[in-house]
């Protein structure tokens, strides 16, 4: 993954290598969320028979051929010209699902296509809290109409975080992109920054009350994105959602929150088997997969590795970007012992304390 990591980076110029590749301010918590996954050791069991293992899972109601799917990112065509239509039929092409993101270049309905003429793909639609609803609720409508199952509604981003390498290279999206999902066109945003155009859409005066309830009246799967504590989970139970997804947005929103990895078993417990349990941050192996299906998640996605792929060799790329890491978790539940993903429990892991034996978690 590193070696694509740099290839990726050959091709793009390196405002546009920054943008993807940061986090916020000291850039703590990006870094953070990928060391985080070191402390954990795995405890193999030996002598299973392992010659087939199952690596297959069902998530919103299709199985895939692995605990993976594509997070939403922004902006991919400036990571190569097919942009989310590539990222779209990779992600078909490998049996696994994929979140849009409100900023994609491409249509939620022309995504869908793109993956759907490969073969069978769930979508989920990302929106945030917009200042304007009736676009937000043109969005959900498009999306639910194209087929999206569930809505990832981001919850950690009232307003952008503060990235300094947008400062530096005074970020904006290149000339030629529009963003049709939110209904903007390249000449509409060529006059601003990236952080104030964010800002102009975004509401900062959300609320549970404001947003939940009406999302839950549009017939679709409502998943809160963004969410780092046990008391956020709670209250996601309480307002009757699907689900969430535990992320500090890649560290890109507020620095100096944790490592993912490090909250998701929190925040499993206190989804107590009535809502469902996702996560994404700083997962760049078959081995990050693993680790996060034994500490409680049903999924794991992942958000720049495809932007990657997608610099490095558009769908082609995309696809050897999947390739990697479903070999390395199959692999991974080989030597572990493990014949399904059922099968991957903490009993898997164990945790290295300084000059400490290895703690069972
Ligand atoms: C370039 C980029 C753009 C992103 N755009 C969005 C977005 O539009 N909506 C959203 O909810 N999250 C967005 N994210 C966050 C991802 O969905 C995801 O939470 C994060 O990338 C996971 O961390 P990872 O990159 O370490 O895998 C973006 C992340 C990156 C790197
Ligand atoms: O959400 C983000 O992290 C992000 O960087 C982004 C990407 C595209 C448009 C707006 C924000």
């Amino acid at each position: 993954m590193d070696d694509l990591k740099a290839a990726a980076a050959e091709k793009m110029p390196n405002g546009v290598r920054d943008f993807y590749n940061s986090g916020s301010t000291d850039q703590i918590t990006v870094h953070e969320n990928q060391s985080a996954y070191l402390k954990y050791r795995l405890r193999p069991r030996v002598l299973v028979d392992v010659f087939k293992v199952d690596t297959t899972t069902v998530v919103f109601g299709r199985r895939i051929d692995f605990p993976l799917s594509i997070a939403p990112a922004g902006i991919q065509a400036m990571a190569h010209p097919d942009g989310e239509l590539a990222t779209s039929r990779a992600a078909a092409g490998r049996n696994i699902n994929m979140s849009i993101s409100s900023f994609s270049n491409y249509s939620v309905e022309d995504v869908r296509k793109a993956g759907l003429g490969v073969g069978p793909i769930e979508h989920t639609m990302q929106i945030y809290t917009m200042q304007d609803r009736q676009r937000q609720q043109r969005i959900i409508r498009r999306a639910r109409a194209a087929g999206c199952r569930a809505i990832f509604l981001t919850a950690d981003s009232p307003v952008l975080g503060i990235r300094y390498n947008e400062h530096r290279s005074d970020f904006r999206t290149p000339a030629g992109l529009d963003f049709p999902n939110l209904e903007l066109l390249s000449r509409d945003i060529l006059a601003n920054s990236h952080a104030d155009g964010f800002d102009g859409f975004n509401s900062a005066s959300h609320s549970w009350a404001k947003e939940i309830p009406w999302l839950r009246e549009m017939g679709m799967e409502i998943w809160v994105k963004g969410v780092l504590t046990s008391e956020d989970v709670l209250l996601a139970r309480e307002y009757g959602c699907d689900g969430v997804i535990v992320s500090n947005h890649g560290g890109r929103q507020l620095d100096g929150t944790p490592a993912t990895i490090d909250v998701l078993a929190e925040c499993v417990q206190a989804a107590g088997g009535q809502i469902r349990v996702h996560v994404d941050g700083g997962i760049r192996s078959g081995t990050d997969i693993f680790k996060a299906i034994a500490l409680g998640a049903e999924c794991c996605w992942i958000g720049r590795p495809t932007i990657w792929g997608l610099a490095y060799d558009g769908e082609a790329g995309v696809t050897l970007m999947l390739d990697m890491l479903y070999k390395e978790f199959q692999r991974c539940m080989q030597l572990c012992g493990c014949k399904t993903v059922a099968d991957i429990s903490k009993a898997a892991l164990g945790i290295v304390r300084k000059n400490g034996p290895l703690a069972r978690l």
